[in-house]
């Protein structure tokens, strides 16, 4: 096992969707894999390997912001091997080109986190999707016919901005909706060599104030899931 996850060597799968939210690792585990079984409640923050279309496939729990995610993507990819890495989970929408429970899928991320700053200090990295995989979700969604959106979101460190008109700046350099883990997940995955995309579901709208209801939270995260696992298998 590893410092914050009690899988065994072999127990988590090359392709791993990542939620924020442990109990959406559940859902998800329970809803779309086939023998799904916990790996690790270490910290609440549960992993599930299953299969999909005959695939092994595991959910992990990230937990919300960028140090949280990056600790269990470390592990994930230094400790067991994680070829793709994809995010699933929920963003707020910061233009009317979105409306709530359209899909976002994230080319690139920028963000307000000092993760990167101190990685790189002196210049800024871009984090960007793994195109392959961003390719085969847009195919995924197309087939779904998911409403959906290619665009930058921004990695936020925070839900309670101090500084408001900062989320506002960068909505005029085109960043199309605000989260907290791509940017860092992106990174990592970059530096080692693996495959990482976020799927996010528009769960707030900035702009008009619109929210979703719980359940419709569940319903559209269906889609964005489903979009996710073809974009992994394709
Ligand atoms: N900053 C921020 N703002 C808005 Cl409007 C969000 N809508 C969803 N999230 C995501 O949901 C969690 C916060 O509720 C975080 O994991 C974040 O990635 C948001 N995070």
């Amino acid at each position: 096992m590893s410092t914050h996850i009690a899988a065994q060597p072999g127990q988590i799968a090359p392709r791993v969707l990542l939620p924020g939210d442990p109990l959406r690792a559940r859902w998800i585990a329970e809803t779309f894999l086939d023998g799904a079984e916990c790996y690790t409640e270490v910290r609440g923050m549960l992993g599930y390997t299953g299969t999909y279309r005959g695939e092994r496939v595991s959910v992990q729990g990230t937990g919300m912001g960028q140090p949280s995610a990056s600790i269990y993507v470390n592990e994930l990819i230094r400790e067991y091997d994680a070829q793709q890495l994809v995010r699933v989970g929920s963003c707020g929408a910061l233009t009317e080109r979105l409306k709530v429970r359209d899909v976002v899928l994230a080319q690139a991320a920028a963000t307000d986190s000092s993760m990167n700053t101190l990685r790189f200090s002196g210049y800024h990295y871009p984090a960007t999707a793994h195109f392959g995989l961003l390719r085969n979700a847009v195919e995924a969604a197309e087939q779904a016919r998911a409403a959906h959106l290619v665009g930058t979101v921004f990695s936020s460190d925070s839900f309670y901005h101090s500084r408001p008109e900062l989320t506002q700046k960068v909505v005029e350099y085109g960043v199309v909706a605000v989260e907290m883990e791509a940017a860092e997940i992106y990174t990592l995955a970059a530096q080692h060599g693996r495959q990482a995309l976020g799927v996010m579901t528009v769960s707030d709208h900035i702009v008009t104030g619109e929210e979703t209801t719980a359940q419709e939270r569940e319903q559209t995260f269906g889609d964005m899931v489903t979009i996710a696992l073809e974009a992994m298998l394709a």
